[in-house]
């Protein structure tokens, strides 16, 4: 070895000194600085453990200031290094002589790393070759942002999940029943966008009373932390300062708020409008409304965000609830290309009974007919049908046939009616759902009211609200007097509690006064404390008690809600449901009964409507029961017969007493209603449920999902991953484990693991029962944050093992070499989603030849063992120069490996992305709308796509040196 002053290396054993500096050289000694560490050594000349650090051109090196740069030439002088290059910051020419290289070093390339004897253990090169092959099994995986939520597996809500979700940019309405999982769904969705880089700001609207249940949804179910935005939190980040202020939204990437609180304080929309979110969520959609062309202020606001963010998710149990013109309003938000003409939208409404019909063909597995193939053709371009029903016809294989058959489902779907836009799924094609019971109480109307009615009529006032609140009519003339003293509803409900003293019983009236009144009078007459929801009490008042009702022994037996208890809360728990008034709309009757008639009730669920006999009550309980059906089950067509009856109803209502020809509306309505489900059957509803439910399809991912679950490759893998990094693990009941940091970890911090632990399980229903226990999967951030701990830093990179093995002469050299092909491309483009970084294998005999196929990973891996350090660095440097003309042939292999994966991502993208611009280029055919320039910039797009996946690169991300010897093993 020859040392000069000035000159750079590293320890062999101790590279964690950085890189030293020669500082001294005599005869015998040399004498080495290193500054990162602040130690200085002396050592024999002639056995120095020390390794020369020489860099190479396109190597890249740190200044002791910082900077980096590219070598473009290295020179000598007096056995000092002096390098030529170009800095990556700026561009500009530079030499630097070694002294003056960053003190600490980091070696980018394995084979750099590996003659820097940095040389790791060889089963952390194993867990870095399987977190690799782990990780892109991850991007490819059609299950991923699916499998990882806490929740069970329901065929529809995945079918939507996938559908959607791996849309570009998707702008849906997620319009299922009350109840059935829109929230998960959508939750699923956003997953998968994130998960794909696709979307990385996202903004949840929801009215006020729901952002706490948003909240704790998201970070529960999906471990996604959410942040509620109010007024304080924005002054407070603004803060006093006068001049330009920031933007608060720019603040965070995941931001809730409430729909009340952006209409109330416009600047705040007008910060939203400016503050580039991906994604808009917005929950309880029916609040936006557009009637005769005039939009409401919460549409409006909705409409600005929808103009600036690419992706829009709707959420409305009730679509149609604010008549068909809003209905078709939110259609257009979502997509005003489609949706650009109201009186088309109603025309094309009365089409759907064909579609629906060639749809129905299509899922027969009979042959069609002439007559079924004419209607298609009339009902597609021809260039959507004629290859595909060709396909059909031909003697292709059955699997090709009924894939044909899919994508003119797909088709006839997307270009007819709401078609992609819009998912209904509905009890009764979900199924499992338990029995609504209906429970009138008819009740006498006390005096007291009849005669407050009666005073105002005289007064000339106008009553009608007051025909269905008539204790309000009789406390505006007696604003003292205590109505629920006399009121026999009160007593009702006082008996009924008490006769199922151990129930949850959720009453729902539709004014907050009249809440507090009953509580109040519960309270002193009863003795019972119930718990009380309402728009005036704060949000955090609301969900403490919301959370009291929910304890299961010491929490309230009653929740009494205004109105707004109606929307989106999870009240399963309980089956009793009081209407204390009536909901004046089928759809939000539905929607009060939904709290209780959802996914996760167990029980019949009894629904009681106290009414005072000969009143608007009674007639509308009528209606709604003789006519509708709508508290024993879901009406469809609910709102628009509500519609057609209104009039007639409301004269009922003002004369109850009068009920001639009420029998026969009953009766009118009965048939209409009859007759209207046996339509939506037939046609619209028929369509969107066989799209929204996925039948088949959608039932195999569910099995997917839970066989993926068997396998125990990710209990293996997570539990060796913990293992190597050095966390603690214990076993702490059936199938749960504690997992604890531990003070001789690799890294100092394993993200996502708190201090005290975490109890974990991989058991889906284990994880349902026990909410203390996080559910893992593969796409749970500890694994994800873990795969990219080892894929992305150098643990593992290179090492050196022992093959035991009679059969090869001893001292043959294996070399075992991992590339990673990737593409280098925009984060727009999302090209991970056809190329993600892509490990292959090699492994090269001492000639070059490569025996990756025939000797696979696992089965060499369990044979070799590993190796001391001290030898392993003496063999490399032996073998160096061989090791570097082994990665030179390898290279060559790499570049027709390459080629080969190149080429078919390649295709995937062509098919793709064609797809995707020859439904927009066929939508463009009845919809002079989407612009000529739209379908010009996705050709683009696609153009650049495909040209940069076949600039895909490959480079080595990690190398072991294996050396048979014939030793026993
Ligand atoms: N896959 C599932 N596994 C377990 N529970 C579920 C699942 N899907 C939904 N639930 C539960 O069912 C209830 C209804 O779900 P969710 O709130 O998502 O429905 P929704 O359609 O948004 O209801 P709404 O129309 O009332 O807003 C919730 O309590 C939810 O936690």
């Amino acid at each position: 070895m020859s040392f000069q002053i000035g000159q750079r290396w590293i320890s062999e054993s101790e590279s964690e000194l950085g890189l030293g500096l020669i500082v001294g050289v005599d005869v015998r000694r040399v004498t080495i600085l290193f500054p990162a560490a602040q130690e200085q050594r002396v050592y024999a000349k002639a056995a120095a453990p020390l390794i020369r650090v020489s860099f190479q051109v396109q190597d890249i090196i740190t200044h002791h200031e910082g900077w980096q740069a590219k070598v473009l030439e290295v020179m000598e002088n007096n056995g000092l290094l002096i390098y030529q290059g170009e800095r990556c910051d700026n561009g500009q020419r530079i030499v630097l002589a070694e002294t003056e290289l960053a003190q600490r070093i980091a070696f980018g390339k394995p084979q750099d790393r590996l003659f820097a004897a940095q040389i790791d253990r060889s089963d952390r090169f194993a867990l870095r070759y399987r977190s690799l092959c782990y990780q892109q099994a991850q991007f490819r995986s059609a299950l991923r942002g699916l499998r990882g939520v806490r929740a069970g597996l329901i065929p529809h809500q995945l079918h939507i999940a996938r559908e959607v979700g791996r849309r570009i940019a998707p702008r849906v309405l997620l319009a299922d029943e009350v109840g059935l999982g829109k929230t998960l769904e959508a939750g699923m969705i956003l997953q998968q966008q994130l998960f794909s880089g696709r979307v990385e700001r996202v903004l949840i609207i929801v009215p006020e009373n729901l952002q706490h249940q948003w909240l704790v949804e998201m970070l529960r179910r999906f471990n996604l932390h959410f942040s509620l935005f109010d007024e304080a939190r924005c002054t407070d980040f603004e803060g006093t300062e006068e001049e330009e202020k920031p933007n608060p939204f720019s603040s965070e990437s995941m931001i809730i708020c409430a729909l009340d609180w952006l209409l109330a304080r416009p600047e705040r929309a007008e910060q939203l409008y400016r503050a580039e979110f991906d994604l808009l969520i917005m929950d309880e959609a029916h609040h936006l409304s557009w009637t005769q062309g005039k939009p409401n202020r919460a549409y409006a606001l909705v409409e600005g965000l929808a103009h600036n963010i690419p992706a829009l998710l709707l959420l409305s149990a009730t679509p149609e609830q604010l008549g068909r013109e809003s209905h078709f309003a939110r259609l257009r938000l979502l997509d005003p290309h489609r949706f650009h003409d109201y009186q088309a939208f109603l025309e094309e409404q009365q089409q759907y009974r064909p579609v629906a019909e060639a749809v129905q063909a299509l899922l027969k597995d009979s042959v069609l007919d002439e007559r079924q193939k004419k209607v298609l053709a009339q009902l597609l371009a021809p260039q959507d049908s004629e290859l595909l029903l060709s396909r059909i016809d031909s003697n292709v294989d059955e699997n090709k046939q009924m894939q044909a058959k899919q994508q003119l489902i797909q088709r006839l779907i997307d270009r007819h009616g709401t078609g992609r836009l819009l998912f209904r799924n509905t009890r009764r094609g979900v199924k499992g759902f338990p029995r609504r019971i209906y429970r009138p109480i008819s009740l006498e109307m006390p005096q007291q009211y009849r005669n407050a009615a009666r005073v105002m009529a005289l007064l000339g006032e106008k009553v009608e609200e007051a025909l269905f609140y008539p204790e309000r009519l009789f406390q505006q003339i007696n604003p003292d007097a205590e109505w629920w003293c006399f009121d026999p509803r009160l007593d009702w409900l006082s008996a009924f509690l008490k006769s199922v003293r151990q129930e949850k019983v959720l009453l729902i009236c539709r004014h907050a006064d009249s809440a507090v009144q009953l509580a109040r009078a519960l309270r002193e007459k009863e003795g019972i404390h119930g718990a009380l929801f309402h728009e005036n009490m704060s949000l955090t008042e609301r969900d403490r008690a919301a959370a009291y009702f929910a304890e299961e022994e010491s929490g309230a037996q009653i929740l009494l809600c205004s109105h707004i208890g109606s929307e989106g809360r999870n009240f399963q728990f309980a089956s009793h449901l009081i209407l204390f008034d009536l909901p004046t709309h089928p759809d939000l009757l539905e929607q009060a009964i939904g709290r209780l008639d959802r996914i996760g009730q167990c029980k019949d669920i009894q629904i009681h409507v106290p009414y005072f006999a000969h009143s608007a009550q009674s007639i509308l309980a009528q209606w709604y029961h003789l006519g509708l059906n709508a508290f024993e089950a879901t009406c469809p067509a609910g709102a628009l017969l509500f519609e057609k009856c209104g009039q007639k109803l409301q004269s009922f209502y003002r004369h109850p007493d009068k009920l001639e020809g009420f029998d026969a509306l009953l009766e009118e309505t009965r048939n209409e209603r009859l007759s209207l489900h046996n339509e939506l059957e037939r046609g619209r509803d028929r369509l969107l449920e066989i799209h929204s439910n996925g039948g088949a399809a959608a039932q195999q991912l569910a099995a997917d999902i839970a066989q993926e679950e068997q396998s125990p490759a990710l209990s293996e893998f997570a539990l060796n991953l913990f293992d190597l990094i050095g966390l603690e693990q214990e076993d702490s009941g059936e199938k749960s484990i504690l997992i604890s940091p531990s003070a001789t970890m690799l890294v100092p911090d394993f993200p996502g693991l708190k201090e005290e632990g975490l109890n974990i399980t991989f058991d889906r229903q284990l994880a349902l029962a026990r909410e203390e226990l996080e559910f893992i999967s593969w796409d749970h951030p500890l694994i994800r944050q873990g795969l990219d701990l080892i894929c992305g830093g150098d643990i593992g990179k290179t090492a050196v093992a022992l093959l035991p093995n009679k059969a090869l002469p001893p001292g043959t050299i294996l070399l075992e070499l991992i590339y990673c092909v990737e593409v280098q491309a925009p984060k727009q483009l999302q090209l991970s989603r056809f190329l993600p970084p892509t490990p292959i294998r090699l492994l090269l005999d001492a000639k070059g030849n490569d025996l990756a196929e025939k000797v696979a990973f696992e089965g060499l891996e369990k044979q070799l063992k590993p190796m001391k350090k001290n030898s392993a660095i003496q063999i490399v440097k032996m073998t160096k120069e061989r090791i570097l003309g082994l990665i030179a042939e390898a290279e060559k292999n790499m570049a027709r490996q390459c080629r080969q994966i190149c080429a078919q991502a390649g295709a995937e993208a062509q098919l793709q992305l064609g797809a995707e611009l020859e439904r927009l280029q066929a939508l463009s055919a009845v919809n002079k709308n989407i612009r000529p320039q739209e379908i010009q910039s996705l050709a683009r797009l696609k153009e650049q796509s495909l040209a940069l996946i076949e600039q895909a690169v490959w480079r080595l991300d990690s190398l072991r040196l294996i050396l048979t010897n014939n030793e026993p093993r």
